[in-house]
């Protein structure tokens, strides 16, 4: 785990001490929007995305790829499973960089910018035609995918509908901060005191979803949104890896009624399933962070059928 410090590379894990044992995150630095009249119009064949199916942000990125039916437009790299010492890497096919062989994810932020100072994350959302970055941020991408190839894809499902954004953005919100962040605050936090404070608000979240759950199918009410894709990737890696790996384990998801239900919904959607790799999930989180899990083994359980009939 490391960063880019004005284009060097530096193997150096989260400092947590300046935030009192907090773990936070930082902002995204590529935001480019894809549109008809800009410097990154939508157009078959032109951008890759890079991913890790170990990650949920990146996780939401492919399963907006599916769902807006962009796989024979937009082309998909996966980075190898562990990620130590040089960050996420490459490694042999089908896990290797097509289009310029890197080793190493942080080469493809240098081509974007030399002089690149920050973390290296993905997903990446990358123009072949400009030879850099288009966006770097999962929140944007899949807004970029739910409407930006409309026209080249035909179809017009939205997960973002005018009428509901204000909803969504509150909902993603909370979401965001204590459940998705927050099972991060909960893993990577130094300090006894900061974990309890991530843990405590993470399942007050949790428990308000599931109350959601019992009036509503999804988040924002009867229709299911882009609020309900960015919950679905953190809850579906919760009892495998969150709970053991990163401590949160008041309540599995399998024990929340209406949250089990809905997540093996979600699963079972068309085209998900496929989208989850599991073997990627447990041996990227318990090989990668040796502060939290020296001996990098990863547990053979739990056993979760996400394709038990939802009733
Ligand atoms: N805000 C970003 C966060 C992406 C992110 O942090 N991805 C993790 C993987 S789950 C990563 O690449 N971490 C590498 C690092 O922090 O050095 C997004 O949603 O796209």
């Amino acid at each position: 785990m490391g960063l880019l410090v004005d284009g060097e590379w530096h193997d150096k894990w989260y400092d947590t001490e300046k935030h009192g044992g907090r773990f936070v995150r930082s902002e995204s630095q590529f935001r480019n929007q894809i549109t008809a009249d800009g410097d990154f119009p939508p157009e078959s064949g032109r951008y890759h995305l890079y991913v890790s199916y170990a990650c949920p942000w990146a996780h939401r990125a492919l399963i907006f790829r599916k769902l807006k039916s962009l796989e024979e437009h937009i082309d998909v790299s996966v980075v190898h499973p562990l990620m130590l010492e040089n960050g996420w890497e490459f490694g042999d096919a089908p896990l290797n960089d097509p289009l310029y062989q890197n080793d190493f994810m942080y080469q493809l932020y240098l081509q974007a910018d030399k002089n690149y100072s920050g973390r290296v994350t993905v997903p990446v959302l990358w123009d072949k035609k400009q030879g850099t970055i288009v966006n770097n941020e999962s929140a944007d991408i899949i807004r970029i995918f739910n409407s930006a190839f409309n026209e080249l894809t035909g179809n017009d499902d939205d997960y973002y509908p005018d009428d509901l954004q204000q909803h969504i953005d509150e909902v993603n919100d909370w979401v965001y901060n204590d459940i998705n962040n927050g099972v991060y605050k909960c893993g990577f936090a130094t300090q006894q005191d900061a974990y309890e404070e991530a843990f405590e608000a993470l399942f007050s979240a949790l428990n308000r979803v599931e109350k959601i759950l019992e009036q509503q199918p999804f988040l924002a009410g009867e229709r299911l949104t882009e609020a309900d894709w960015r919950l679905f990737t953190t809850l579906v890696r919760f009892d495998a890896v969150y709970y053991g790996h990163f401590k949160t384990n008041q309540q599995r998801i399998v024990d929340y009624p209406n949250m089990w239900r809905y997540v093996r919904r979600l699963y079972q959607h068309p085209g998900v399933a496929e989208t989850v790799v599991m073997d990627h999930i447990k041996t990227h989180y318990y090989g990668s962070h040796k502060t939290i899990n020296p001996t990098q083994i990863v547990p053979v359980g739990p056993d979760i059928d996400f394709l038990q009939p939802v009733e």
